[in-house]
């Protein structure tokens, strides 16, 4: 007769190494989902990453391995949405030799800062660097594209003996506007609107705002030359393209007119476009004149990303494993539908909880799925080895940690985001799959604190969704259906399965995380 064992005890090596922690074992599931995320948003706090990558000593500072000396010769600029607390940090670390600084951030991020007790993240009060704010909505106005012409301006005035040091986060391409003249900022503007509006991804989007402006694709660098430009980037784009973050104003990239030109037509706005954009698509670039040696020298600039959703993930897996999970990193760069994306992780989420070998049609229909939302099916094996090790080594409960940024098809008028969305398709496949309720626990958060237009960043959710909401008179389907997932999760058990960090200062995408409690194993 088989006899089932329940595998709650620690594993030995978390206990040789001090790590293991019982009274946090007895924490819910929700509770550690939770405090795993708030480690994933830590890891890539601005202050924190400025702080781990800039090493000063005396009179000289190294950044990513390269040193560079310190004589009252350095400059700063920066944009986006977590500028002003790298900026602040950078300041801290570097002010004794820093000569002047503009910053462009977003339209009231001083204010909501102070209001959210994150003035550790606002600049001294005599502070040498100038913030502009702007871009409301993330979107380019007239005050982003004042800031970013005297950033321009203040780039230009360097000599050889200067250094400028490029702050750039995610959002950093609405603070930079810069239109290649004649065209102007609200055709720019209207271009990369509908693009946006029609489903274009962020890399198309930026391959045609770096063919149209003047500080993209390079121009900042440009106009810094001969001063040596050093950049500390914080990623939002999957994969860390340095040339696509922010439009890569310190990556010199040629711009091929036929690539732009097939990305408007794919979007059928090759038409009404105004002859300004015509003009300059139709001129051999690049927009400035370089000398022959800028074009030849490529120690002048360096690039260095210091925070991104794989880092946000690492931290993510330490966290998981002091409060008892074997932490595994299933992929960084999970993307398209979020119908998809939930098949995808109520399928791990039912491989994970066989008791016995799963059939073999799941493992299939996830290497199907994969290559389709960005999971390459090498990561889904190597997940499925471990998993399928952990069955019959027992090793109890397992932490799956992914990210990405889903895309939602909107069909309905609600309010929601994708990560709330997904995490309610997540509870649903759970169910579909046969998953009890108190089986895997799902979270979606948005690492920037904000899904969408809400309040939540995202998410928690399980296979006792369906019937939860069901006993409170909930019909999750007509929620998806207007793709009305706050207004779901926050009329749901007055809202304890929301996800609200509030405003984190930071963004590296979005972090999916799948709690798989210690599974029963069958011994005959
Ligand atoms: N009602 C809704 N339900 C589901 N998703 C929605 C809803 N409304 C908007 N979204 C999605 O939210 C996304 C925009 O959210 P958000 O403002 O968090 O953008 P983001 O991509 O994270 O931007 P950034 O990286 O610049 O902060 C879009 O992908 C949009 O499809
Ligand atoms: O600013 C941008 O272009 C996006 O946030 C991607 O980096």
């Amino acid at each position: 007769m088989a006899c089932v064992l329940s595998l709650f005890r620690p594993q030995p090596f978390l206990a040789l190494i001090g790590r293991w922690k019982p009274p946090l074992c007895k924490m819910s599931m929700d509770s550690r989902a939770r405090l795993v995320f708030a480690a994933a948003v830590e890891a890539v706090q601005p202050d924190t990453i400025v702080r781990q990558s800039i090493k000063r000593k005396e009179d000289s500072v190294t950044i990513d391995g390269h040193k560079f000396t310190l004589k009252h010769n350095l400059h700063l600029v920066g944009f986006g949405k977590a500028v002003l607390g790298m900026a602040a940090e950078a300041e801290k670390l570097l002010g004794d030799h820093l000569v002047k600084g503009l910053i462009s951030v977003p339209k009231g991020i001083q204010q909501t800062l102070q209001e959210h007790g994150k003035g550790h993240l606002l600049l001294k009060e005599n502070s040498r660097i100038k913030v502009m704010e702007g871009a409301k909505n993330n979107l380019p106005d007239t005050d982003a594209q004042k800031a970013a012409e005297e950033i321009k301006q203040l780039a230009s005035e360097l000599t050889e003996n200067d250094i400028l040091l490029v702050l750039i986060s995610g959002g950093g391409s609405a603070l930079l506007p810069a239109p290649i003249l004649p065209i102007s900022l609200k055709e720019k503007l209207d271009v990369t609107r509908k693009l946006a509006a029609a489903g274009a991804t962020i890399q198309e989007l930026n391959t045609v705002r770096r063919a149209l402006s003047f500080l993209k694709g390079g121009g900042l660098a440009h106009f810094a030359h001969p001063a040596k430009v050093v950049a500390l980037i914080l990623s939002d784009v999957i994969g860390d393209p340095l040339d696509l973050i922010a439009s890569g104003p310190t990556v010199r990239g040629e711009v091929w007119p036929e690539e732009v030109l097939s990305v408007l037509e794919r979007y059928k706005l090759l038409n009404s476009l105004p002859s300004s954009i015509k003009e300059v698509l139709g001129r051999p670039g690049p927009h400035w004149k370089e000398t022959k040696e800028e074009s030849t020298a490529s120690e002048y600039v360096h690039n260095a990303v210091i925070g991104s959703n794989s880092v946000a993930l690492m931290c993510a897996g330490r966290r998981a494993r002091e409060l008892g999970f074997r932490p595994v990193v299933v992929a960084p760069g999970v993307c398209g539908d979020v119908r998809a994306v939930s098949r995808l992780y109520g399928l791990l989420a039912r491989f994970a909880c066989s008791r016995e070998e799963p059939p073999p049609e799941i493992a299939a229909e996830m290497l199907r799925l994969g290559p389709e939302v960005g999971v390459e099916s090498w990561d889904l094996c190597r997940t499925m080895q471990v998993l399928g090790e952990g069955r019959t080594e027992g090793w109890g409960a397992t932490c799956l940690l992914a990210g990405g940024e889903p895309t939602v098809e909107l069909t309905g008028m609600g309010r929601g985001g994708r990560n709330q969305e997904l995490a309610m398709r997540v509870g649903v496949e759970l169910r579909d799959l046969g998953i009890p309720p108190n089986g895997p626990v799902f979270l979606s958060g948005g690492t920037d604190g904000q899904d969408g237009p809400t309040e939540a960043a995202g998410a928690i959710t399980d296979g006792g969704l369906y019937e939860e909401a069901q006993a409170q008179g909930l019909h999750i389907d007509t929620f998806l259906t207007n793709n009305d997932s706050n207004t779901f999760f926050s009329s749901l058990s007055a809202g304890k399965r929301l996800l609200v960090p509030g405003l984190t200062c930071t963004n590296v995408m979005d972090v999916h995380m799948l709690l798989i409690p210690p599974i029963p194993i069958t011994i005959r």
